[in-house]
């Protein structure tokens, strides 16, 4: 299978360059990175999808949000699969990948790993069994992570919204002083610092006891082997908007 890596020269970039190069039946054929000459690479990369000639099976991307439409123009131009890693998408970006999904397969999630989707659907059913219950979740990241909260806090606190028919308000953070918490909010907070590889923890408080679910991740290695497990299940699909679920079923 022939990929595309798009954010090659970056953190997720570098440690897919590494496992997939262990790999028998995967290779790397293009990268684009806005730093394109940062590593040398046994490859060509592109600073912009749109310099991009190689056509492959599939393109994985981790890189930035920003660079989101240019290679969704590219994978929508070539016909070419789309698994999409990078976090911090808007509700557009999100509403144009559900659009080109008509057209080629996209697999999008905010968190490729086993451990977070079971957290997420475990959050869920507690969720149905704590109606009452106030609801938290604190994610922690290492210090050089752009946005917040995590895609994966989104993943987990839009799937427990669903519990309530998308009733819950999002708080970010809290300050003040003169609000008391309502029920009817989920509070997410984002903690960054050193090299936290990412923990996500969610926290079901009532009168007199708590649950908490937690996750941590110890290696970016999980979310890595996660995509290249992703592109491998998107090669031959249909048309569509896929996701962990699809895959994990
Ligand atoms: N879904 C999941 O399971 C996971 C998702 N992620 C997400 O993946 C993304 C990448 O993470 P990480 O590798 O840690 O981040 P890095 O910043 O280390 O890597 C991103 C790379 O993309 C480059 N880049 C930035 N802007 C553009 C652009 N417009 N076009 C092309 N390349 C660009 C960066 O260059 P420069 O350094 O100059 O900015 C960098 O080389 C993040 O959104 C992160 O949240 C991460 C881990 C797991
Ligand atoms: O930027 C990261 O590092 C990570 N980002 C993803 C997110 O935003 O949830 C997934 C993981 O937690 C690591």
């Amino acid at each position: 299978m022939k990929v595309i890596l798009s954010g090659c020269n970056g953190k997720m970039g570098r440690v897919l360059v590494k496992l997939i190069t262990q790999e028998k039946d995967i290779e790397i054929i293009a990268g684009i990175d806005i730093n394109a000459n940062k590593f040398k690479n046994p490859f060509p990369v592109y600073k912009n999808a749109c310099e991009c000639k190689e056509k492959a099976d599939v393109i994985i991307d981790f890189s930035h949000h920003s660079a989101l439409l240019e290679i969704l123009k590219y994978s929508l131009d070539t016909k070419t699969p789309l698994v999409v890693a990078t976090t911090g998408l808007s509700g557009e970006d999100l509403k144009n990948l559900t659009e080109a999904s008509k057209q080629i397969p996209i697999f999008q999630t905010g968190n490729m790993s086993l451990g977070v989707n079971v957290l997420t659907d475990l959050a869920k059913k507690a969720a149905t069994s704590l109606k009452d219950f106030d609801i938290e979740i604190i994610e922690k990241h290492h210090n050089e992570k752009v946005d917040a909260p995590s895609g994966t806090a989104y993943l987990i606190a839009n799937s427990i919204n669903e519990a309530f028919q998308n009733e819950k308000e999002f708080i970010y953070g809290r300050y003040g002083r003169s609000e008391k918490r309502k029920n009817k909010e989920i509070g997410i907070h984002a903690i960054r610092g050193g090299s936290i590889v990412g923990e996500h923890t969610v926290i079901f408080a009532g009168p007199d006891e708590i649950i908490e679910i937690k996750h941590t991740a110890l290696s970016k290695d999980i979310f890595a082997l996660g995509a290249i497990k992703a592109a491998k299940f998107l090669k031959s699909k249909q048309n569509g908007f896929y996701n962990m679920n699809d895959m994990l079923k």
